[in-house]
């Protein structure tokens, strides 16, 4: 740490205890962040260790002395007053400011609270035992990440690192500043879903975002995507979700080749309950696919997320707009039949589920431009094969589902409720696991209370 003083010059000691300090440091370390001091006679101090604390106790690499502050402001700062931290320095990292005092910390006039962390953006103040005694002003120094979006957004969040990117623009992961808790902020830029140079008019009307905005809240199941906070501007539209930090299942998917049947029917029966869940509201998914569903871990056997329903409540142009420019994989027969332009019914979702379901069971698809006529052609006619050599390991049961669910007439097509009583689902292992996942003490579909009965009370042993 180098500290820059101005006015009245430090005290020896304190002065040589810090230059000690920068001498024995290597000279290439990282300075990650700088205090501009502000109401103290201190310039500036360059953050170059992962930890930096400051108070009035002599083990501090700040030492506040009278040189620095008032009598009156100093008989009220704390031994160790604050720390601030940045793992391992690392730029890519988030910069936590923790309070250790009695009297506060204090960042833009906010107290943080004993014990309490927070995230330090740049230009933060920091104030010292009382809201008005701003001793700091932080810069962070690395690539500031929060430019062109809106002040909503960055008040409140901390920007970090780029998460992915889809169809309709970036997701990044940010931290709410206060929480720390991470969440990751999907931005829709609004003329890239018109396909054009103008807004799309269902974005456009900022009512209606609103109203879809609140509806999407309100949603609340353990396997749907939690939508914390929407901003809606002009250009864009910034979602911030709940963070899932094991990626999506398509990159799982690939990663493994193909699922075994145990685990395709754990995931799959998760996927199931988010969409009796929207279903049951009148919201259909119409975009189910590999990459919109998220995984809570990188274990095998963990909590899945359905996402990015809500993109189609603001879109009409969703997965029609982009199957009919590209190879529809995942879209259901009467969605291609009417080139999109007429409703279709919820029946879509049990398409594209049951798609979903034949790509983890075999890592390959069941429609592919790849299989000698277009997939469009082949999802028309429902036309599709158990081809690849691990099907010759996957039971009946599910072989039968997929049958039923990728039949062509949506009327002749299973209801979610039906899918969810099948019998392939009627699994005891399986059952007990996603209502451990899913923190749900009572399911309420009757069948699996009675086959969630322990074996022994129906076996005599
Ligand atoms: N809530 C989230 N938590 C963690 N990562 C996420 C979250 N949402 C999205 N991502 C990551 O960002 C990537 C892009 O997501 P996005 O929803 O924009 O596109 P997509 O679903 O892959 O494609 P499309 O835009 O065509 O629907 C995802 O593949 C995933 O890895």
């Amino acid at each position: 740490m180098a500290r820059d003083t101005q006015g009245t010059q430090g005290t020896q000691s304190q002065e040589s205890s810090i230059w000690t300090l920068v001498e024995s440091q290597p000279m290439e370390k990282i300075v990650w962040g700088r205090l501009y001091g502000k109401n103290i006679k201190i310039k500036s101090l360059d953050l170059n260790n992962d930890e930096f604390s400051a108070g009035r106790g002599e083990a501090n690499d700040l030492i506040l002395t009278l040189n620095d502050l008032s009598e009156k402001i100093l008989t009220r700062i704390s031994k160790v007053h604050f720390t601030i931290k940045r793992a391992n320095c690392d730029l890519a990292s988030p910069v936590y400011i923790k309070d250790h005092s009695r009297n506060g910390t204090f960042v833009n006039n906010e107290k943080i609270g004993m014990n309490k962390m927070r995230i330090l953006k740049n230009d933060d103040v920091i104030s010292l035992s009382h809201p008005t005694h701003k001793a700091f002003v932080f810069k962070d120094l690395s690539p500031n990440e929060s430019i062109g979006l809106p002040e909503e957004i960055t008040k409140t969040y901390y920007i970090n690192r780029k998460l992915g990117s889809g169809a309709y623009g970036l997701v990044r992961l940010v931290y709410d500043t206060r929480t720390c808790q991470q969440f990751a902020m999907k931005i829709v830029k609004k003329n890239m879903l018109s396909g054009g140079s103008r807004p799309s008019t269902n974005l456009s009307d900022p009512e209606r975002v609103l109203n879809e905005a609140k509806i999407m809240k309100n949603l609340s199941h353990p396997c749907v995507v939690r939508m914390h906070d929407i901003v809606d501007k002009p250009d864009a539209v910034y979602m911030v979700l709940e963070f899932m930090r094991g990626g999506d299942l398509l990159n799982r998917i690939i990663s493994k080749k193909l699922l075994t049947e145990e685990t395709s029917k754990l995931y799959f029966y998760q996927m199931c309950h988010a969409v009796k869940y929207l279903h049951d509201r009148g919201i259909t998914h119409r975009d189910l696919k590999p990459d919109n569903v998220l995984l809570e871990t990188n274990d095998e056997d963990t909590l899945l997320k359905v996402s990015d329903f809500g993109l189609s409540k603001f879109v009409q142009k969703d997965s029609v707009m982009r199957t009919l420019c590209g190879t529809p994989l995942y879209v259901a027969p009467e969605v291609l039949i009417t080139g999109g332009r007429e409703a279709y019914t919820r029946k879509v979702d049990i398409w594209s589920l049951g798609v979903v379901l034949f790509t983890c069971l075999s890592g390959t698809l069941p429609f592919s431009d790849e299989y000698g006529s277009s997939a469009a052609e082949q999802i028309k006619k429902g036309k599709f094969a158990y081809r690849h050599p691990a099907w010759k390991g996957v039971s009946q049961r599910a072989k039968l589902l997929i049958n039923q669910m990728l039949i062509v007439d949506p009327a002749k097509r299973p209801s979610i409720d039906d899918v969810l009583q099948c019998s392939w689902l009627r699994d005891a292992a399986m059952l007990q696991k996603a209502k451990q996942l899913m923190k749900i003490e009572s399911m309420d579909i009757e069948e699996e209370n009675n086959f969630l009965e322990p074996p022994t009370k129906r076996s005599r042993r």
